[in-house]
């Protein structure tokens, strides 16, 4: 119910407070965002610490990271990621900005030369952010040497006040009345600013006193690190949003109740109709499946920056490929997810109070920013057709691709499954899903060389993703998993997770021949059983995401499942409720009866 103005100052408010607190109880790095991601609320300081720090860590040099992380760790400065511009925001390559080497000062000119070069997004730019690292087209000796990321200092560090020759606002308002409108999302225009020469991060480049480039030795893509880096904790977040969003839904669908009574018996809770399980369920099954798969990111996040550090770059492609196909598929399928709650949860779902539509508003934009989700697949699909090649002139893939090594078996086999048990093999299933996802690649791959196209291959980055989330829920299950019961439990939803894919993608496992109709209609009757074995344990199995109801922030989905109530009081909150009498009712309501009455008179 706050103004956008209100809600702004409470996000300052609550992020001085949460710093504050940090530093009261030392919490370490890990633990302070732990606090801000409960604080729930987009606000600047998630730029500052997701985009800028990592920013500097990655492209800074160790004297720039000294200078710039000392102040930034103490948030003696606040910064912001600004590359985006008006008029491009994929196409990283075609930003405009430009930062002009003067060897005469010794200074970089920073300037926006059009309107579609204004900055247009970055996050706490429009009224926080005192920093940013700024992307730019970098020129020297009159060349264009391509983007590379500059700090700039934006704002007077004593009266908050632009520096001469920035102009900077808010964007605007957004999607929903709540979600990222707490946020400050900015634009700004340069006129000619000058900037220190070692402001120019000088990691992957570097311009000499004299206005020479050089290229370091490390590859030019790690200009690219930190999206790398936000990426792999989106998908995080995914799971997160998922699963408060199937927490409501499934609590909710155990309380109410419609039909079904007979002779005045109860009614039927709304979890038990087929319909409503085969729509929620997989998304239970989905909320599991990208937490472990988030899992298996970090640590593949993790083991790829390590080997960075000793100059080993080998892994980097497949962690571009890994991040960018797995913030694209779980954060489209969040967001599907969502909005299919609220349908799930009847009228009520589309209350406020059920927290439906702020979780809705507030996750839909990660499908498009740290990369719009379909051009992150094309990256994928670019990926996958360089792996086929290689595969072609007898190189060994590994990783995640590893299994496309086995390519004269999974081109021609035939799926094992003759029974309605077999589709509970989980060998059964990933061959099926690495037969698919080779298929499509090998088949796009052939596409491609008849006719070139950049946009062939979505469909098989879709399906080889697929198999790594599958693929990692069941090597999950191979670990060992404490609590009576639970493993069991975990190898239903895993069942339902692959099988509901399965059923969705029906067309692309026919038409590779991974699967025959009656193997697919096999697949549809294991997922009904899978359904109504998970049924008595679905409340349970969002109980144990552990979320407190403060954090749910939805009437439907208490704890205590007094749901009536709580919409009942909710209600009564609402501003129009002040009043019994609505204002307005003298100025437009009164009148307008009056004089309808005095004619129904005459
Ligand atoms: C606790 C709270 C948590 C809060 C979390 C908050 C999250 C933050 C929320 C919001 C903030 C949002 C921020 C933003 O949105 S920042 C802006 C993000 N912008 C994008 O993501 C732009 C998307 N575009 C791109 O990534 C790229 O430009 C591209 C991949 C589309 C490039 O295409 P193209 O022009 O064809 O490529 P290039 O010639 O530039 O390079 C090709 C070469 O490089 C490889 N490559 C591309 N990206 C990467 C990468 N990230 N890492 C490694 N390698 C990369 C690519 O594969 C090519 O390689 P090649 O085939 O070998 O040539
Ligand atoms: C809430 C929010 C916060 C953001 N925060 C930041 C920030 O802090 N810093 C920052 O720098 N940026 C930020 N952004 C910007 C964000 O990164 C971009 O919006 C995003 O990368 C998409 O780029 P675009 O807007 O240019 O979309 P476009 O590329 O213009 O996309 C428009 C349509 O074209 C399609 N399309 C584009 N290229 C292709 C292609 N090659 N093939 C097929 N289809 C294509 C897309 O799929 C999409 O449907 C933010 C955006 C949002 C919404």
């Amino acid at each position: 119910m706050l103004s956008r103005k209100e809600l702004f100052k409470d996000t300052l408010k609550k992020a001085a407070h949460a710093w504050k607190r940090t530093v009261e109880l030392h919490l370490t790095e890990e633990e302070a965002n732990l606090l801000r991601l409960y604080i729930d609320q987009p606000g600047y300081v998630d730029l500052h610490w997701v985009m800028f720090v990592p920013a500097i860590k990655g492209q800074g040099t160790e004297e720039q990271q000294k200078k710039w992380l000392t102040m930034a760790y103490k948030f003696q400065i606040i910064g912001t990621y600004a590359q985006t511009e008006l008029g491009h925001g994929s196409n990283v390559q075609g930003l405009e900005t430009t930062a002009t080497f003067d060897p005469s000062t010794d200074e970089f000119i920073m300037h926006s030369p059009t309107l579609t070069s204004s900055k247009w997004w970055p996050g706490g730019l429009g009224k926080t952010s005192t920093h940013a690292v700024v992307y730019a087209r970098l020129i020297t000796e009159g060349k264009d040497y391509g983007i590379h990321g500059f700090i700039m200092q934006l704002r007077s560090l004593d009266d908050h006040s632009p520096l001469p020759g920035i102009t900077i606002g808010d964007i605007g308002g957004k999607f929903g009345s709540g979600a990222y409108n707490s946020m400050d999302n900015g634009v700004m225009r340069l006129d000619h600013v000058r900037i220190p020469r070692d402001q120019m991060l000088m990691r992957l480049a570097q311009v000499t006193r004299e206005g020479k480039y050089v290229h370091s030795d490390v590859p030019k893509q790690l200009l690219y690190g930190t999206m790398v880096y936000v990426r792999q904790t989106i998908v995080a977040d995914a799971s997160r949003a998922l699963s408060r969003a199937v927490c409501i839904a499934v609590r909710y669908g155990a309380i109410r109740k419609q039909f079904g009574s007979k002779a005045g018996g109860p009614e039927t809770q709304v979890l038990n109709y087929k319909t409503q399980q085969s729509r929620l369920f997989p998304f239970l099954a989905s909320a599991y499946a990208f937490r472990f798969v988030g899992q298996w990111l970090k640590w593949l996040y993790t083991d790829v920056t390590q080997k960075l550090e000793s100059k080993d770059f080998s892994t980097l492609p497949e962690a571009h490929a890994c991040t960018a196909g797995l913030k694209s598929v779980t954060t489209s399928a969040t967001a599907d997810a969502i909005e299919e709650c609220q349908k799930l949860c009847g009228g009520h779902g589309y209350l406020n109070s059920s927290g439906l539509p702020e979780l809705f508003a507030v996750n839909l934009p990660a499908c498009t920013y740290e990369g719009d989700n379909v051009v992150l697949l094309l990256q994928v699909a670019r990926f996958l057709m360089k792996t086929v090649s290689q595969v072609a002139s007898g190189k060994q893939p590994v990783g995640t691709t590893a299994y496309m090594g086995n390519i004269q078996h999974l081109m021609q086999c035939k799926s094992v499954v003759n029974t309605v048990e077999d589709w509970l093999n989980p060998a059964a299933i990933k061959e099926v899903f690495e037969a698919r996802a080779l298929r499509m690649a090998v088949n796009c791959a052939q596409n491609i060389s008849k006719a070139p196209s950049q946009e062939e291959g979505f469909e098989a980055a879709v399906a080889h993703v697929q198999l790594i989330i599958v693929t990692k829920f069941i090597e999950k299950l191979q670990e060992d998993i404490l609590g009576h019961g639970v493993k069991e439990q975990l190898q239903k939803l895993c069942g339902i997770y692959a099988l509901h894919l399965i059923h969705k993608h029906l067309g692309d496992f026919l038409s590779t021949g991974c699967v025959t109709a009656r193997q697919g209609s096999l697949a549809n009757e294991r997922l009904g059983k899978l359904y109504a074995q998970v049924r008595p344990n679905a409340v349970a199995l969002v109980d144990a995401f552990d979320y407190t109801d403060h954090y749910l922030g939805s009437a439907l989905g208490r704890y205590d499942g007094d749901v009536y109530s709580a919409l009942y009081k909710e209600a009564w909150k609402d501003p129009l409720n002040e009043t019994v009498v609505p204002d307005g009712y003298q100025e437009h309501l009164r009148p307008l009866l009056k004089q309808q009455l005095k004619l129904s008179r005459l």
